[in-house]
């Protein structure tokens, strides 16, 4: 036998900074190429070996600090979960010590945590009791909890009758509110609906704050914007542990080379006519199309968007003392048509309307549009463009604030606009107002953008210059 495994809590008052310690970590499993072989193994026992054994994961070693985050990448079976299951404790490692300093909570398996047999209420105590929370303390948070769930009545079914998406809910609620030191979670468990996805980004942000965290995620995207330091599994051995933004790009490049060589696809060529200059340069910025708009419709490849509307009473958080407030957000094409559907590239109105209910001077509106991962994408506010005249307005008044700009080419996925109203300076201002997730609007087709947004180009030119 190999050496003695081990996963098992540090003390909690250690003044060790290492959180997490796995050395020389593997685990691996009995395969069998025939359930007769399996049989013989158990009559024959120790006599002959009718097995193969499978290394699922071998020589990890990694030490994560107090509030660090750490992601884990890697291909579908690389070993992330096996890795992460034991650092949580539920699998033990057939070699190697993993030591864990202070209370872990995990997302992992969906809904491993819970018995289908009980409700989602019950289940709640049990999860959270057996997370180290007293019968007071899950009372006390009981709302809290179910609140952010947000399931409704089903929290009195048994969870056997959940979708998978109420699962996630109750389950990232449960680990939300436990106090844990560290969290571990499986991105790809995190994704239920928009909503649901920013407000648990929002509170593993928050979380990063004070605890430590993993990660794991088939989304490079989320890792290097989530994650300092991040490993890569390959075929259950580490390949490397570095700087996420480095990792991923290594990790991403490699798909990227492997997937061409697979599929003996040629490099992707795009070939356009330049404009001429002189209809360039006489043409207002505004006004240009992205000159490729033409053969990317022929190709049906516009990048569409679906919007939703502004619903007040489906939004995320809000907050702001509310002497002013947001009463309705809408997207509109320039002539003042209500958008439900739109194209990358187009110039759009962002409208915001808010009604004072006491007198104000000094008023802001602004905005940001966030990507799923709650990531700011870009956004502004009417603070300069009235820096000498700043929007006033008495009780009950309604103040209209517009905001024109052409919409970038989003990689396909939901995001969400952010808006808000305050009142003072851009330095100095009390916050009136502020809408989590007000509107939702998604991009479906990816086709023709790089990175978190693509611009429309204004030209793109290839010239062999010679030069042998
Ligand atoms: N109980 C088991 N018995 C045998 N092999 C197993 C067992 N559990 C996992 N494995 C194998 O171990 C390897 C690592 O699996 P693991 O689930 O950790 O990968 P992963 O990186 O989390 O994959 P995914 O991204 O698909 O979730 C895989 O080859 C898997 O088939």
């Amino acid at each position: 036998m190999s050496s003695e495994p081990a996963t098992h809590q540090m003390p909690e008052d250690g003044d060790d900074r290492v959180v997490i310690s796995v050395r020389g970590v593997g685990k691996s499993y009995r395969m069998y190429d025939s359930p007769a072989h399996r049989l013989w193994q158990g009559l024959l026992g120790k006599r002959k070996s009718f097995f193969r054994e499978f290394w699922a994961l071998r020589g990890i070693d990694l030490e994560v600090r107090r509030g660090e985050t750490v992601g884990i990448i890697g291909r579908n079976g690389s070993g992330k979960s096996t890795l992460l299951q034991m650092i949580a404790g539920t699998l033990t490692p057939t070699e190697g010590e993993i030591q864990v300093h202070g209370r872990v909570a995990a997302l992992l398996e969906l809904g491993s945590g819970f018995n289908p047999e009980f409700t989602g209420r019950e289940n709640v105590y049990l999860n959270a009791t057996i997370l180290g929370l007293s019968r007071q303390q899950i009372d006390a948070r009981i709302a809290d909890i179910l609140a952010f769930a947000d399931i409704g009545e089903f929290i009195d079914q048994p969870v056997r009758s959940y979708s998978s998406g109420m699962v996630v809910r109750l389950a990232f609620a449960v680990i939300a509110h436990v106090d844990a030191d560290v969290l571990i979670v499986d991105e790809a468990l995190a994704v239920g609906d928009a909503f649901f996805s920013q407000k648990c980004m929002r509170f593993l942000r928050d979380f990063q704050k004070r605890g430590t965290l993993l990660f794991v995620s088939h989304d490079a995207a989320a890792v290097t914007n989530l994650c300092a330091r991040a490993l890569w599994l390959e075929n259950g051995r580490p390949r490397m542990v570095a700087d996420a933004q480095d990792v991923v790009e290594r990790y991403m490049a490699e798909q990227h080379i492997a997937e061409r060589a697979q599929s003996g696809e040629q490099e992707f060529v795009v070939v356009a006519a330049k404009r001429s200059s002189k209809q360039e340069e006489s043409a207002h910025a505004a006004s240009l199309p992205d000159f490729r708009e033409d053969a990317l419709r022929e190709a049906h490849a516009l990048p569409r968007m679906q919007i939703f509307q502004f619903d007040p009473d489906s939004v995320g958080a809000q907050f702001g003392v509310q002497q002013a407030v947001i009463e309705g957000v809408e997207l509109r094409a320039t002539d003042g048509r209500m958008l439900h559907v739109l194209d990358g590239g187009e110039v759009v109105d962002l409208s915001i309307r808010v009604r004072l209910r006491n007198a104000l001077d000094q008023v802001i509106v602004g905005f940001y549009v966030k990507d799923r991962l709650g990531q700011r994408l870009f956004g502004d506010n009417t603070y300069l463009a009235y820096v000498k005249n700043p929007p006033k307005g008495r009780a009950g008044e309604v103040l209209k604030s517009r905001f024109r700009f052409r919409m970038p080419i989003l990689p396909a996925g939901s995001y969400m606009i952010d808006v808000a109203v305050a009142s003072g300076s851009q330095l100095e201002h009390t916050q009136q107002h502020w809408i989590h997730d007000a509107l939702e609007f998604r991009a479906l087709d990816d086709t023709i953008s790089f990175g978190l947004m693509g611009l429309p180009m204004l030209e793109i030119a290839v010239a062999n210059e010679g030069g042998v």
